[in-house]
């Protein structure tokens, strides 16, 4: 059989996660494949994600390589996929989820709470933002863009005392050692998805969906970010929006459950809807809509749009955006 072109971005992260997916699709499937570099806006603009014309910067040249025929099979950080199915697309995977919290690499081993008041702290993700303002720990939040090792530089030169990262993608470069303090969701909600990944075919591609399904899928994986995903839908945010949300597969007395906890913010953090909600395992749609809609219930429009306007929190850092 023909050799599988595994489509990736050209940053670090993506091509590490990319290159294990591609290894586990030769080890489950004996199909050889090969990598393809494919420049996305998401890489190549420095400016600000919010900036950038919304959901999916990272994802839709990689698509578009799909369509085009250049590569067979796409692979993607699953939180950076805008909620909307996309035409002649399939989602043919998502493999088990790696530790889906954020994290923190601080300066002299510091946690969260031991950061003195007025430490500067890097993160370019509103929903960050939202959630660490609303701890009161009296730290500066500061705009933060560029690849890992740029963001980790900040600490280590000086100029930052912290930034936050998803603990997944540190973990899958092997830098989960440097991480100071996982961050309990409970104080900050991971994003939508977030250590997940999403392996995209053409549609039209029936017979290698169905393999890279049975080689790679995970339905505990699925579910629990199908249920997570359906929520920011519902609250019509996409993926740089202030809304956090988790759920996990639970075995409960009459078999297997969902239970997800979400939250909705104010940039400035000052307001915020935070629910939870448990339901049957075979329905993560539904549990997503009838969480959103609760949270709806309580004002999750109105504090979303409150922060569409302006961006009172997130102050650019000099030197800290792009490569
Ligand atoms: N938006 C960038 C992005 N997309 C996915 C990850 C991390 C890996 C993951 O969540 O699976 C990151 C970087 C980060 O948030 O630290």
């Amino acid at each position: 059989m023909s050799t599988l072109r595994v489509g990736t971005r050209a940053s670090e992260l993506a091509r590490t996660q990319s290159g294990l997916i591609a290894d586990a699709i030769t080890a489950r499937t004996g199909r050889e494949t090969v990598l393809v570099p494919v420049s996305t806006e998401g890489d190549v603009s420095t400016a600000p994600l919010a900036s950038l014309g919304g959901t999916g910067v990272f994802v839709s040249a990689l698509r578009d390589a799909l369509l085009a025929g250049e590569v067979d099979v796409a692979v993607h950080s699953l939180k950076d996929l805008p909620t909307a199915a996309a035409d002649g697309i399939a989602l043919a995977a998502v493999p088990e989820r790696e530790d889906p919290r954020d994290a923190i690499i601080a300066r002299d081993g510091l946690t969260l709470g031991e950061l003195p008041v007025g430490s500067k702290v890097g993160t370019g993700s509103p929903r960050r933002v939202a959630q660490l303002e609303a701890l009161g720990l009296g730290i500066e939040l500061v705009g933060l863009r560029g690849n890992v090792d740029t963001r980790i530089g900040q600490v280590t030169s000086g100029k930052l005392d912290a930034v936050v990262l998803a603990r997944a993608g540190l973990a899958r470069l092997g830098r989960a050692g440097e991480i100071t303090e996982t961050i309990d969701p409970i104080q900050v909600l991971p994003a939508p998805g977030q250590g997940a990944l999403a392996i995209e075919c053409r549609a039209s591609d029936t017979e290698l969906v169905a393999a890279l399904a049975a080689a790679l899928d995970d339905p505990h994986t699925r579910a629990a970010v199908e249920c997570e995903r359906m929520v920011l839908a519902e609250l019509e945010a996409g993926c740089s929006a202030p809304v956090g949300a988790l759920a996990e597969v639970v075995e409960g007395e009459d078999g297997a459950e969902l239970w997800i906890r979400a939250v909705a913010s104010s940039l400035d953090g000052a307001l915020s809807v935070r629910l939870s909600a448990s339901g049957p395992y075979d329905d993560p749609i539904g549990l997503g809509r009838k969480l959103a809609a609760e949270m709806i219930a309580d004002g999750a429009h109105t504090l979303l749009d409150r922060g569409t306007l302006d961006n009172p929190v997130l102050h650019p850092h000099p030197n800290t955006s792009g490569k």
